[in-house]
């Protein structure tokens, strides 16, 4: 912050902030060139974001390390002016969930990992709101910069402030796939199970929903965010493409899959779901059932004991706190945080490979786990229950894990959701599961 750092062969890496005051986050992201960012995470800054003054994008099982390299180049050496911890210098982004890409459709333009370093940045801190202007390469000037700085404030602090449009409507929707179907599926899994192939496997499914008109994804978060303010609510919009039905990758999650700040890192274990009472106090028993739920318990306690498996070989202290439930709008969910303090300077990138997926979103063991997830599920999972988030360059970052999430392309939206199928899952009961699971998005495109 305000110390430029620099290496031998000159700055590759221009940035610089000013305070700013825009009308509306929703307006300002509405006004971001494309590729547009947003991030939101409980006790962070929000970041609302456009353009690409670097993008990285990686395939396969490798496409970690890829990233971790590409971050390393981009963020390597710079003239950086930020003014805030928040506005210095960060790639935001996300990964594939599987190893293997497909050819289906619903996820074309998006590989198997892709960061951005966005040109232009606001940064709306406890502390007051920022806006910054990036560049990157040899041809990075800071004069330019500079001129582009003042240009986009003057151009995000006159913006105009619109209410926000009413929700769409639902024209049609396919299901990927028939409860008749999904059944089986679950038997399926539940048999294998039995037969000791597999501990827990979580099955999703996929909704397609068309609306009478374009979705507005900056009206979208703005509304999931009044509903889920203890969220990570983001979007990830894979490519320069301007036209209106661009994709455009969007959720508002309560799963974080790890935080690294300094040695201290941070993560949850949240698996096991109940619904919303009518009133007070029938929420209260549905909670206290959860807490008291063997089949639940059960799927939680698998996810809590990976993790800490997970981070083992990074960090020799870990620590879970209390088990609780945590209520969202919607549904309820088993809980525990927990805690590690690194060895050494583990990369945050070097953590999500490890942790991804973890039982919460994939089961055990892995690997067969995921083998079931690609021969049982009809559709490609694309970024769906993936990590997004972003990364700094001293290898700090936040991942989510994007479930309760979406994919728009203008009109034409498509929902996922999976539950966690163990040795006493009820097919039936995991549908119903399902359906809640959408109603985070789902709510938001027919609202009454
Ligand atoms: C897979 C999803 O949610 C995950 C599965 C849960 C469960 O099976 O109880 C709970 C929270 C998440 O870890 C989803 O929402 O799509």
């Amino acid at each position: 912050m305000g110390i430029p750092r620099s290496d031998e062969a000159g700055p590759r890496l221009v940035s610089r902030s000013v305070r700013a005051s825009v009308p509306s986050l929703r307006a300002a992201l509405d006004a971001m060139p494309a590729p547009r960012t947003f991030w939101t995470a409980p006790d962070e800054a929000t970041v609302v974001a456009g353009g690409a003054a670097a993008t990285l994008s990686a395939d396969g099982r490798d496409r970690f390390a890829a990233i971790k390299e590409g971050i390393g180049r981009v963020l390597r050496s710079g003239d950086v002016h930020a003014g805030t911890e928040a506005a210095c210098p960060r790639l935001f982004g996300g990964f594939a969930f599987h190893d293997e890409g497909t050819d289906d459709d619903t996820w074309a333009g998006f590989p198997g990992a892709r960061f951005v370093l966005p040109r232009v940045q606001v940064t709306d801190t406890d502390r007051g709101t920022w806006l910054t202007v990036n560049a990157a390469g040899p041809d990075a000037a800071p004069e330019a910069v500079e001129d582009r700085l003042d240009a986009e404030r003057d151009r995000f602090e006159a913006l105009d402030d619109p209410d926000p449009t009413p929700p769409p409507e639902i024209v049609s929707r396919t299901r990927t796939t028939p409860r008749e179907a999904w059944c089986d599926s679950v038997d399926a899994a539940v048999s294998r199970i039995h037969a000791g192939d597999l501990r827990k496997v979580v099955l999703a499914q996929a909704l397609e929903v068309t609306l009478d008109r374009p979705l507005s994804v900056p009206d979208v978060l703005a509304r999931l965010g009044e509903t889920y303010p203890d969220c990570y609510r983001f979007l990830v919009e894979p490519t320069a493409d301007a036209s209106a039905d661009r994709p455009a990758f969007f959720g508002a999650t309560p799963e974080r899959l790890v935080s690294r700040h300094g040695r201290t890192v941070t993560t949850d274990a949240l698996a096991g779901t109940t619904g919303r009472g009518d009133t007070p106090a029938e929420d209260d028993w549905l909670a206290e059932e959860l807490l008291g739920d063997e089949k639940n318990l059960h799927e939680h306690e698998l996810v809590a004991e990976t993790i800490r498996e997970q981070l083992a070989p990074f960090a020799s202290s870990i620590s879970a706190g209390q088990r609780r439930v945590r209520r969202l709008a919607t549904v309820q969910h088993l809980f525990t945080p927990i805690t590690a303090t690194l060895d050494s300077d583990t990369h945050v990138l070097d953590l999500v490979e490890a942790l991804h997926p973890t039982p919460a979103v994939g089961g055990l063991p892995p690997e067969r786990a995921l083998a079931t997830i690609r021969e049982t599920e009809p559709f490609d999972r694309g970024w769906y229950a993936a990590p997004v988030g972003w990364i700094d360059a001293a290898g700090n970052g936040t991942f989510a894990v994007a479930i309760r999430s979406a994919l728009a392309r203008g009109a034409e939206t498509t929902l996922f959701a999976g539950v966690g199928v163990v040795a006493d899952s009820d097919p039936d009961r995991e549908w119903d599961e399902v359906q809640l699971k959408y109603r985070p998005i789902l709510d938001e495109l027919e609202r009454a």
